[in-house]
């Protein structure tokens, strides 16, 4: 019997409620088979019930992962399981003949990824694609596959070759400890969340070791710097400071034992990620050395007596505002730790300058308190940013191989899941927008060419329905106009737009769009989309400048005044130095706002995954509490459909699971072709001649009655007639 998990019966649909079809009762009959269906194409019928029930009882027997045709689904333990990591398993994965008849496994999708690069087949590079909500687990599995290429990648023959394969792993997997604790922070929902996207390129050499390594972010949540939700924490590095701290340490930055800072909310709690100590090993394998780490941790001790200064309001508007009483120590502190001007700090932040007239004549003018609020929480934001940036440049420097000793290259994805709050603003559009593209990477790659490849080459196949996003990317990023489009075209007007008119244009300029849903409950105003994941209500609020993401100039000339070596080089005073100032109106020139800046990068992304093979790991979440074996359905659920797992497994249930190439096919079966002279290709039509139409062609397998396959588990016939629900042999399906 499958146990009963969180209190849900059998016999039940996946809601808990309706009784159960036939069908499904006898899908059932075997249940305490269930767990042993390692790919989710062998479930019958396959229906979200009869998936979510194999998955759960998979679950519930310590099974983490299931392939599910082309994608593998990765459960979070929630637990440490330290055998299913080890590096004696990744070396089994690596040497078995075919590791497809192993377990499914993460293993077995980055040994796939490293067998397609050897072999050379077209294309070469590869990319693996980590997605799931935040918590699901993207990033232990990313960790996990750099682990397993240091391990299978590297096999170097002479002395001097393994010390310098041993280095570049060693900094390779040393980029993960330092970007997590500098884009990581504790949330609702994850302790340790990325606060950013990220690509890994791992480089391979001709002969296929990993020489070296390249990483790509995305869109820092830079606001946490200043700006943490209730129950969330800013990002690690500033409590590993705080608490990890030699005492001379808290004394150059000015970090006594206790002291409160109101950018470092819930200081008593201790997480694991909490390690200075590994940060700063990790930072030094780097090439960062102790002198330069300590320069950048005063310059976040800094950032945090920033945060304590506050301001009065101003009884008179022509004065600027006064500092509150207790806030005098800490911008002195600051500016003394970030090494600028006491007064000119105090003053940026208070008078803000306007050119205006014929001759550009400066004005000044006091900022009112949440003026000043904005300004300090920019300078805190444009400084981290930089940093980060700054960080990831020297990881690359430190990782990157030359580009004349690579020639090929697995990259891993890792990147944020969709997300619906709710209050949902630029953050989660950017987001789910990137959700959408790599939907339509998806659903382009293996729902739709898959099927038009059936057709192309006449085989039998009745068409299986899938979710198409396009219209919900033509409303997020179409031309000429979109979402994207209006809020860039706000940007550069810089005319007034309150909340409400911003509702209006997008309501009535895109009315015509069908994912642009009817807003009829919000109080606020807002505008719903269709997401393929579902529909997201975003507060039109605040959209507009965020998209524009003002820096005052003042600010920058601020920092490019500091005497610190390291603001130096994040503020050089080339007047070059790209800086996104106030906009005036005047130029003509597109912005360069927030949004046009991820379209840009998110681009160039999808050119580098269409110029690969991909794979798919879909991380699921079985609980919001990170709690080891719990199964919750109705959450698991919303994250099967979010990701239209079950049309995937239904296309790929009844589709060809191998598909060989024909040159492959003759060469490795011509054998039988001399046994059997007179029997034909196939039951369909024969396979299309070897460079036909200049493309590759391929044979789909399907079981020939009275031609028995070559490896009767490698094959598979199409359609469910005559499938079993249970692994009657036991076998997986699998390529070859
Ligand atoms: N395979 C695993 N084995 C054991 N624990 C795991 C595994 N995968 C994930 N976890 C646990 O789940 C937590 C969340 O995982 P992870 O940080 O990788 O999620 P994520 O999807 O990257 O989230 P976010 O989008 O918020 O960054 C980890 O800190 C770890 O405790």
């Amino acid at each position: 019997m499958l146990p009963q998990v969180n209190g849900h019966r059998l016999g039940s649909d996946a809601q808990g409620e309706d009784p159960l079809p036939g069908d499904l009762q006898d899908f059932l009959g075997a249940e305490s088979l269930l767990h042993q269906l390692d790919d989710l194409t062998q479930v019958n019928p396959v229906t979200l019930e009869t998936v979510l029930r194999c998955l759960q009882a998979r679950y519930t027997a310590d099974t983490f992962y299931t392939n599910a045709g082309c994608t593998l689904v990765a459960l979070n333990p929630f637990k440490p399981v330290p055998q299913l990591y080890s590096p004696e398993l990744m070396r089994e994965y690596h040497t078995v003949p075919q590791p497809q008849k192993l377990k499914p496994h993460v293993f077995t999708v980055g040994e796939q990824s490293y067998r397609n690069v050897k072999s050379l087949m077209e294309p070469v590079n590869q990319s693996i694609v980590v997605s799931g909500e935040s918590g699901a687990g993207k990033t232990w599995t990313s960790r996990c596959l750099m682990k397993f290429y240091a391990v299978v990648a590297s096999s170097p023959t002479s002395w001097e070759s393994h010390r310098v394969a041993e280095r570049i792993e060693q900094r390779i997997l040393n980029s993960n400890p330092v970007m997590e604790a500098f884009g990581n922070a504790c949330t609702l929902r994850n302790n340790n969340s990325s606060r950013f996207g990220k690509f890994i390129q791992l480089q391979l050499n001709r002969a296929h070791q990993m020489t070296g390594a390249a990483v790509q972010t995305y869109l820092l949540e830079k606001t946490r710097v200043a700006c943490q939700a209730p129950r969330e924490r800013n990002f690690h590095i500033f409590y590993q400071i705080c608490k990890g701290a030699s005492a001379q340490e808290r004394l150059q930055w000015h970090l006594p034992e206790g002291a409160a800072f109101s950018w470092l909310p819930n200081p008593d709690r201790t997480l694991e990620e909490d390690c200075f100590e590994v940060t700063r090993e990790a930072m030094l394998h780097l090439g960062i050395d102790t002198p330069t780490q300590s320069n950048i941790f005063k310059l976040l001790a800094g950032l945090l007596h920033l945060g304590n200064t506050q301001f009065a309001n101003s009884e008179d508007e022509a004065q600027p505002c006064q500092l509150m009483e207790q806030a005098k120590g800490s911008v002195r502190t600051s500016a003394l730790l970030l090494r600028l001007p006491e007064d000119t700090l105090l003053e940026t932040l208070r008078i803000r300058t306007i050119q205006a007239g014929r001759q550009r004549q400066l004005f000044r003018k006091p900022c009112s308190r949440r003026e000043c609020d904005t300004r300090r929480d920019c300078l805190a934001k444009l400084v981290y940013a930089r940093l980060f940036d700054w960080l990831v440049a020297v990881i690359n420097s430190s990782t990157c191989a030359a580009p004349d000793t690579w020639t090929t290259f697995i990259g891993l994805l890792d990147v944020y899941g969709f997300e619906s709050f709710p209050d949902n603003s630029l953050e989660q559009l950017c987001i789910n927008y990137a959700n959408e593209k790599l939907q339509q990477h998806f659903v382009a790659h293996y729902l739709r060419a898959q099927q038009e490849e059936y057709a192309a080459e006449g085989l039998e196949w009745s068409f299986v329905n899938y979710q198409d996003n396009q219209s919900c990317l033509d409303l997020i990023e179409g031309s000429p106009i979109s979402i994207c489009s209006l809020l860039n075209e706000e940007c550069r007007l810089n005319r007034p737009c309150s909340a409400a008119q911003l509702q209006t244009r997008i309501e009535s300029a895109l009315a015509s769009q069908p994912c642009l849903g009817p807003n009829k409950l919000s109080r606020e105003p807002s505008f719903i989309v269709v997401h393929y994941a579902g529909p997201v209500c975003y507060l039109t609020t605040g959209l507009v400048e965020k998209n524009k993401d003002p820096v005052p100039p003042e600010l920058t000339t601020l920092l490019q005044q500091s005497q610190d070596p390291l603001l130096k080089e994040l503020f050089p005073t080339n007047p070059n130095a790209e800086s996104q100032e106030e906009p005036s109106g005047q130029n003509r020139m597109p912005m360069l706002t927030v949004v046009s800046k991820f379209k840009a990068s998110l681009e160039q992304l999808l050119c580098v995954l269409h110029s690969t093979t991909p794979h798919y790991i879909r991380c699921i979440k079985p609980n919001s509490q990170a709690r080891a074996q719990t199964f919750v359905r109705a959450e698991v659920l919303s994250q099967l459909e979010a990701c239209g797992l079950v049309e995937t497994v239904h296309i790929s249930a009844a589709g060809f699971p191998i598909r060989v190439s024909h040159r492959n096919f003759v060469e490795r079966y011509k054998l039988l072709r001399r046994l059997r002279p007179r029997t034909s290709s196939g039951p369909h039509r024969p396979c299309p001649a070897q460079g036909h139409s200049g493309e590759r062609p391929t044979c789909q397998f399907s079981v020939e009655p009275g031609f028995p396959p070559p490896t009767s588990s490698s094959l598979k016939a199409p359609g469910r007639a005559g499938h079993s629900a249970l692994p009657a042999g036991g076998e997986a399906t699998g390529g070859e």
